[in-house]
C-alpha cells in the first residue's frame, strides 16, 4: 500500500479508482478513435444501453457496421473541444498519445469523467473486466497495473461462476421480493433469507433438481410461498436448461404443485 497524506486524508495512491456500478441507459458516451480498443469500448458500451458518437479519421469494419445513424454514429474525423459539448462520459482511444491527453485535459476542465486507453493515470476512469450472469457482475480491475492480469483473472471467475449463477439470483431476487410482500416483521425477513441462502439452491439448479427446489423452498418458507408464482419463474429459468448447451446433469424434473 502507498499512502500519500492530503489535507488530513490518507489517499492510497495504488488503488485511486472507486468502483461503482452506473447505468448508462441513454447517456452520451463519446469515443474518440475507431480502432481495436475503441471498438472493444463500443461493443461493451452497446450492452449496458449507451449512446455512442465516434470521432475518428477511419474506423474499423466491425465499428462501422455499428454505425446506425441514431444509437452509434461516426460524428467527424478531427477532434475539436466543441465534441464534448452534451456528452455525459469521453473514452479518448486514439493512436496519437498527445491528443488523448488534450481530450483528457478538455474533459477535465469541464468536469467530464474521461477514460485514457494509453497514459490511462491521466484519465478519471478506467474501464474493467466483467462476468456478467444475468444480475451478477463481477468487475476485476488491477487499477491499470496489468490488464492482461486482469483478463486471466475473469477467465478464472467465468470457470467458477458458471450460467447457472444467473438463474440463482433471478430466483433469489423473486423470492425476496415476494417474502417482503408478506408484511412480516424485518427479524422474520431476514430469518428467512438467510435460511434461504443457507439452501443448496445451486446445486439443485446445476443438477436439474428442480422438485428439490420446491420442496426446501416449502419447508423454509410455508405455505405463505406462493407455488404458482414460483413454478412460472422455474419454467422460464428451466427453459435454457432444457436445451444441449446448458450443463445439467439429470433432466429437469416435471413441475410440482
Ligand atoms: C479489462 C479491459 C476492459 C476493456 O478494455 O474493455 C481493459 N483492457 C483489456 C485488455 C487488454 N488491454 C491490453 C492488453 C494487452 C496486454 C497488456 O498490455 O497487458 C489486454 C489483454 C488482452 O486483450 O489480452 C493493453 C493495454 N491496456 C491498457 C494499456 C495502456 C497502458 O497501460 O498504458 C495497454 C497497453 C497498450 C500498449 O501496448 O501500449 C489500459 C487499460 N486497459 C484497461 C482495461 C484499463 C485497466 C484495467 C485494469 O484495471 O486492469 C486501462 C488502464 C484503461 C482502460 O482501457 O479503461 C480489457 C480486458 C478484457 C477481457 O476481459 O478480456
Ligand atoms: N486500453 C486498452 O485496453 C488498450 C489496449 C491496447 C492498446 N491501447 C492503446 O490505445 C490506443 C489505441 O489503440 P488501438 O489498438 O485501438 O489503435 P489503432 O491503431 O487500431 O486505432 C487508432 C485509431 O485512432 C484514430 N486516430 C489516430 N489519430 C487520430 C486523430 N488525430 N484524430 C482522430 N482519430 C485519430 C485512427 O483513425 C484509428 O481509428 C493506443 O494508444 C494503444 O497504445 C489501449
Amino acid at each position: 500500500m502507498r499512502i500519500r497524506v492530503e489535507r488530513g486524508t490518507e489517499i492510497d495512491d495504488e488503488n485511486r479508482f472507486y468502483p461503482i456500478f452506473v447505468s448508462l441507459e441513454d447517456r452520451v458516451c463519446l469515443v474518440i478513435g475507431g480502432g481495436e480498443v475503441a471498438q472493444r469500448k463500443v461493443a461493451g458500451l452497446l450492452r449496458f444501453g449507451a449512446v455512442i458518437r465516434i470521432v475518428a479519421k477511419d474506423l474499423t469494419c466491425r465499428l462501422e457496421e455499428r454505425c446506425d445513424g441514431t444509437r452509434v454514429r461516426w460524428i467527424g474525423r478531427d477532434y475539436e473541444p466543441g465534441c464534448l459539448d452534451a456528452v455525459d462520459l469521453v473514452f479518448a482511444a486514439t493512436s496519437d498519445v498527445e491528443l488523448n491527453r488534450r481530450i483528457s485535459a478538455d474533459a477535465r476542465a469541464r468536469k467530464l469523467w474521461c477514460n485514457m486507453a494509453s497514459d490511462p493515470e491521466m484519465g478519471t476512469f478506467i474501464v474493467p473486466s466483467m462476468v456478467t450472469r444475468g444480475a451478477l457482475n463481477l468487475a476485476v480491475s488491477t487499477g491499470g497495473a496489468s490488464p492482461a492480469l486482469a483478463r486471466e483473472i475473469r477467465e478464472k471467475l467465468e470457470k467458477e461462476f458458471g450460467p447457472e449463477w444467473g438463474p440463482y439470483i433471478r430466483l433469489m431476487g423473486y423470492l425476496r421480493k415476494v417474502i417482503q410482500s408478506m408484511g412480516l416483521e424485518s427479524s422474520e425477513n431476514q430469518r428467512l433469507f438467510r435460511a434461504i441462502a443457507a439452501l443448496p439452491i445451486l446445486s439443485w439448479i446445476q443438477e436439474g433438481r428442480r422438485g428439490e427446489i420446491l420442496r426446501g423452498l416449502q419447508d423454509v418458507c410455508g405455505p405463505r410461498l406462493g407455488i404458482e408464482g414460483l413454478n412460472a419463474l422455474l419454467d422460464e429459468l428451466w427453459k435454457p436448461f432444457s436445451s444441449s448447451s446448458q450443463p445439467c446433469a439429470t433432466p429437469p424434473e416435471p413441475s410440482a404443485t
